[in-house]
């Protein structure tokens, strides 16, 4: 159980135990788990995409590794069974419903993802995939966070490599760096940086990026003080997609009585970075158009400590993986302008992270 953020690595040793909730959003609990964590444990939390579904928090003691670099592969050879679902027609068909509704004036943006199930002979390894995800680092945030008591590597694991910081917290300084505008890379250099330049003059993926920050910017606003941002986004690369990326900092009101980094997550997740705008609406478009494929994706996964510090990915580039079998989401913003076909395209290069970590074709 892990989570690695930038060079290190906090890896646990041990868990004491792990608290399961019916509805992750409850301050209530985010307010127990920090009140229950003794000196020297964190809290490895996983929450779901929306309120009342479920959160879990595992309480760990564990250290700071260094980042392992590379030794050599031992990849076994592996056959793949491969289901997507929905199928990129039908995802692209999911994309056109949601244009209609924001042609109609219903919402202005929502998030669309869709999945591959894999079937792997024979199965998985769970270590080797995180061994892989440590060293090869395809995003900044790298978790592997079991998503029920079994902690034997028995039960299902959430595992990814996220480039998105949904918030950290240190001291009263809190940071967040929301993503939202991609594109897909290309191996050709030049094409590369042509992308990118494209991205950044994007009026679409400018307007879908400025819905998220101004969410996160509003929720903030209700804790803390000296909100600084940029005002205009920069570019962040991950091994497949460009994306338009926000650094935001600011300080808490009350740093001593102010929200922990779990209570902060809650505040601000989900933001339109994976729901859309506004909130409730977009909520019932993905449930309308995806049914329940999200389940833990699109949530957020991090640690708190017992002083509230703490730091939180956004769940994407992420897999659930239970015994042979291993489940990937991936999902796209939508907004006016946007291209059914590109959208397709978009997911396809984000899944394409962790079916590389994966050993996938
Ligand atoms: C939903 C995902 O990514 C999110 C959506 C993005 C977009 O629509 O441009 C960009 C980054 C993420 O906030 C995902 O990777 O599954």
């Amino acid at each position: 159980m892990l989570f690695a953020s930038g060079e290190e690595a906090y890896i646990a040793h041990a868990v004491r135990h792990t608290s399961e909730v019916p509805d992750g959003a409850d301050p209530a609990w985010a307010d127990a788990v920090v009140a229950e964590l003794e000196p020297g444990e964190r809290a490895l939390c996983a929450l779901s995409f929306a309120a009342g579904a479920p959160g879990l928090a595992h309480f760990v003691t564990g250290a700071e590794h260094a980042l392992q670099r590379p030794e050599a592969d031992t990849t076994v050879e592996r056959t793949y069974q491969v289901t997507e679902f929905p199928t990129p027609d039908e995802y692209a068909a999911m994309v056109a419903a949601a244009l209609e509704k924001i042609a109609n004036g219903d919402l202005h943006k929502v998030v669309l993802g869709r999945c591959l199930d894999v079937v792997s002979t024979p199965p998985l390894v769970p270590a080797e995939i995180i061994d892989r995800l440590l060293t090869t680092r395809p995003g900044r945030y790298v978790f592997s966070v079991p998503l029920d008591s079994s902690t034997d590597g028995e039960g299902p694991i959430l595992v990814g490599a996220s480039p998105e910081l949904l918030v950290r917290r240190e001291g009263a300084v809190i940071s967040c760096t929301p993503l939202a505008g991609s594109v897909p890379r290309s191996s050709d250099a030049e094409e590369d940086l042509r992308r990118a330049a494209g991205l950044q003059e994007s009026a679409k993926d400018l307007a879908e990026h400025a819905f998220v920050v101004e969410a996160i910017v509003h929720a903030l606003k209700d804790v803390c003080v000296e909100i600084e941002y940029p005002a205009t986004p920069e570019l962040l690369s991950t091994d497949t997609v460009w994306h338009l990326a926000t650094p935001i900092h600011a300080r808490l009101a009350d740093p001593v009585d102010g929200p922990s980094a779990l209570r902060l997550a809650q505040l601000l997740h989900p933001t339109p970075a994976v729901g859309g705008v506004p909130t409730a609406a977009a909520n019932a478009v993905i449930a309308d158009l995806e049914g329940d494929l999200r389940d833990w994706f699109a949530g957020c996964v991090g640690w708190v400590d017992r002083y509230g510090d703490g730091e939180f990915a956004v769940t994407i580039r992420a897999a659930v993986m239970d015994g042979p079998r291993l489940r990937l989401f991936a999902g796209a913003g939508i907004v006016a302008g946007s291209d059914p076909a590109s959208e397709v395209r978009e997911t396809g290069a984000k899944l394409a992270t962790m079916a590389r970590v994966t050993g996938l074709p």
